[in-house]
């Protein structure tokens, strides 16, 4: 499988700001590779590290096989990267700004312009500066799109799209992906990683602390258990290994079991209960566990 992306150790420091601690990424060609963390986990640096916007303090990154930093050049030819915050003002039209930067690449194809217009419904004649904070993503991700890059980095890139352009843009983004086009993406909403990503990096306090396919994930992450009892029990009953998680709501408790299960039903069976569920963890649950949790 050919590899896209490929960290080894990368670090940034910051001063005495942690920043990220031996980050190892590797995104295969084709793929829909979900970058994921809570706020200030290091997403955002390592993306400006790999597009050479920032130096690493020490390890290394390489794209298609090239130096990050030595040969940024022949790297940015070929990549189109969205940034979280897109700044796009000034009079110049959405039609225009395409333009423009379809010839700096060497060509510019009207009808693909009108075609993701279309899919994304913005107008590309109204000033960039009249657009909403929505619409100027439209426009970025169009410009995006339509470089005909082979590696697509996208930093949040439907924060600020209402949900049914969110849709239209997995929809695209899996149409890039199956003309073999490698897609690497930083996001918040679980949902959409979980139906559109084939594989995640979680990275927390600047360290990756996971790094599967979705599917695996899954199968790793065990049971969701959800219990009402008829009596009080206190919380502290269930301060038992393998529990990673217990919220209590209107007398009902839900709890993550990633351990023996057989510990917390003997628990439970103490207990006059009312109603019990079991179900595999949804990626939600899973993904609370290494944000919040102590993974
Ligand atoms: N220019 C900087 N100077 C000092 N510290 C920085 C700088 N940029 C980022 N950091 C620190 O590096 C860490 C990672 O920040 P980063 O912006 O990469 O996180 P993130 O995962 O992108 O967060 P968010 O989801 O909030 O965008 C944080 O602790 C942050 O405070």
């Amino acid at each position: 499988m050919e590899t896209v992306i490929e960290t080894k150790n990368l670090t940034k420091s910051y001063g005495k700001n942690r920043g990220i601690i031996d980050v190892n990424i590797k995104v295969n060609k084709g793929e829909i590779f979900g970058f994921l963390g809570p706020n200030g986990a290091g997403k955002s640096t390592t993306i400006r590290t790999l597009l050479d916007i920032i130096r690493p303090t020490s390890g290394s990154a390489t794209i298609f096989g090239l130096d990050c930093h030595k040969d940024a050049v022949a790297i940015h030819w070929r990549l189109s990267y969205v940034p979280g915050d897109v700044n796009l003002y000034g009079n110049m039209t959405g039609k225009k700004f395409l333009e423009y930067f379809g010839s700096v690449r060497g060509s510019y194809d009207e009808d693909e312009a009108k075609k993701y217009a279309e899919k994304f419904d913005v107008n590309l004649n109204r000033k960039l500066k009249e657009y909403s904070k929505g619409n100027r993503q439209k426009v970025a991700l169009i410009q995006a799109f339509m470089n005909d890059p082979d590696l697509l980095i996208l930093d949040e890139p439907t924060s600020g799209l209402d949900p049914l352009i969110q849709q239209t843009f997995l929809e695209v983004i899996r149409e890039e992906a199956s003309n073999g086009r490698t897609v690497f993406m930083s996001s918040h909403v679980l949902s959409e990683v979980e139906k559109v990503c084939d594989r995640v990096a979680i990275i927390k306090e600047g360290k990756i602390v996971a790094q599967e396919s979705i599917g695996d994930l899954k199968k790793k992450s065990g049971s969701v258990l959800a219990v009402k009892f008829s009596e009080e029990v206190r919380p502290e009953s269930f301060k038992i290994d393998g529990i990673a998680g217990v919220s209590r709501l209107n007398g009902s408790y839900r709890m993550t079991v990633t351990g023996n299960i057989r510990k917390v039903l003997k628990e439970i069976s103490d207990h006059d209960v009312e109603s019990i569920a079991i179900q595999p963890m949804n990626l939600e649950d899973i993904f609370m566990q290494y944000y919040a949790g102590g993974k």
